[in-house]
C-alpha cells in the first residue's frame, strides 16, 4: 500500500458520525421509539442545525450523539473513536475534553461571579500552570464574545443575551472538539437572539463543529446545513452554504419555503 492510500485509509473525514442510531424508551407503556435508525456525518468544523415538529426526536438525537444519554443501538463516532463502548467514566471523559454544551437555560453558580463560573470546569484537575493557561483562555473567549467587561458581575446582574454568551465561552474553555446545543435562543427576545447567534457564528468562523438544535428558522438560517427530523427519522436535509449577514433574510425565506413543504 502507497502513502497516499495509508493515509486515505486512516484520516476520518468526519468529525462525528451516527449509524443507524435508535432509541427507546422502555419506562412507558408502550415503550417510546424515538428514534429510529439515524445515520449522520457532520463534517469538522460544519455548524448543523437538527429541526423538527415538536416531539420528533430532536432533543433526543442530540442526547444520543454527545453522551449525555445512551442510544438503543447502532453507533457513535466522534473523530474516528467509538463513544456507545465506552463506560460511564470514560464517556465523562470524552464529555469533558472533547464536547462543549449550551442549553436553552444557562446554569450558573449564584455565589460565583461570571469570570469563576466560566473558568470552573475548565480548572477540573489542572496543576497551577494549566490554571494559568485556563485563566487566559477563558479572558480572551470573554474579549472574542464581547462580555470581558461583566466579568466580575453577579449572574444576577446581566443581561440573558450575556448570560448565554458566558454559557458559550464556559463550554469553549476546554476547547471541544464539538460545540452542541439545545434550542440556545429558546428564551431570548429577538434582539439577544441576534447577539448570541452572532457569538454563534463566531463559534464557527473560528473552527469549531458546532451541532444546534432549534425550531427558529432565523436561528436555523446561520447553519451550514439543517436536517429535518420527522418520527425520530431524518427525511430531508438542506445544504445552506456559508453564513453572510447580507443574505440573512434570502436564507430565512427560502429555509422557511423547504420547512413549509416539510408540513413544518
Ligand atoms: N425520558 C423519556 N422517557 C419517555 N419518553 C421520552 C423521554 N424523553 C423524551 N421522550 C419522548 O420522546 C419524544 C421525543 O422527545 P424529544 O424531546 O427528543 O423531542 P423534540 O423534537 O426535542 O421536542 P421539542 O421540540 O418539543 O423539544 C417525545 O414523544 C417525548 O415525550
Amino acid at each position: 500500500m502507497n502513502q497516499a492510500m495509508t493515509n486515505e485509509a486512516t484520516t476520518t473525514t468526519t468529525t462525528l458520525e451516527s449509524r443507524e442510531l435508535t432509541k427507546t424508551f422502555y419506562s412507558t407503556e408502550p415503550p417510546t421509539e424515538v428514534l429510529r435508525g439515524i445515520d449522520l456525518a457532520v463534517r469538522p468544523g460544519e455548524f448543523l442545525v437538527v429541526m423538527g415538529a415538536s416531539g420528533s426526536g430532536k432533543s433526543t438525537l442530540l442526547y444520543s450523539i454527545s453522551g449525555m444519554d445512551r442510544p438503543t443501538s447502532g453507533t457513535v463516532l466522534l473523530e474516528g473513536r467509538e463513544l456507545t463502548s465506552l463506560s460511564d467514566s470514560e464517556m465523562s471523559e470524552v464529555r469533558l475534553t472533547k464536547m462543549g454544551f449550551v442549553f436553552q437555560q444557562a446554569h450558573f453558580l449564584g455565589n460565583l461571579d461570571v469570570r469563576d463560573n466560566i473558568l470552573l470546569p475548565a480548572l477540573k484537575g489542572t496543576d497551577r500552570s494549566g490554571r494559568d493557561a485556563a485563566i487566559a483562555r477563558v479572558d480572551a473567549l470573554m474579549e472574542r464574545f464581547g462580555i470581558a467587561h461583566i466579568k466580575d458581575h453577579g449572574i444576577t446582574q446581566v443581561s440573558g443575551g450575556q448570560l448565554q454568551r458566558a454559557s458559550i465561552c464556559r463550554a469553549l474553555a476546554g476547547e471541544p472538539s464539538v460545540l452542541f446545543a439545545d434550542e440556545p435562543t429558546g428564551a431570548l427576545n429577538s434582539s439577544m437572539t441576534g447577539e448570541v447567534m452572532d457569538a454563534f457564528t463566531g463559534v464557527h468562523r473560528d473552527g469549531t463543529t458546532v451541532v444546534m438544535v432549534t425550531h427558529d428558522p432565523g436561528v436555523a438560517a446561520r447553519g451550514d446545513r439543517v436536517i429535518y427530523l420527522r418520527d425520530g427519522q431524518v427525511v430531508d436535509e438542506k445544504a445552506m452554504g456559508s453564513w453572510q449577514e447580507p443574505e440573512a433574510q434570502q436564507r430565512e425565506d427560502e429555509l422557511l419555503a423547504w420547512l413549509r413543504e416539510l408540513g413544518f
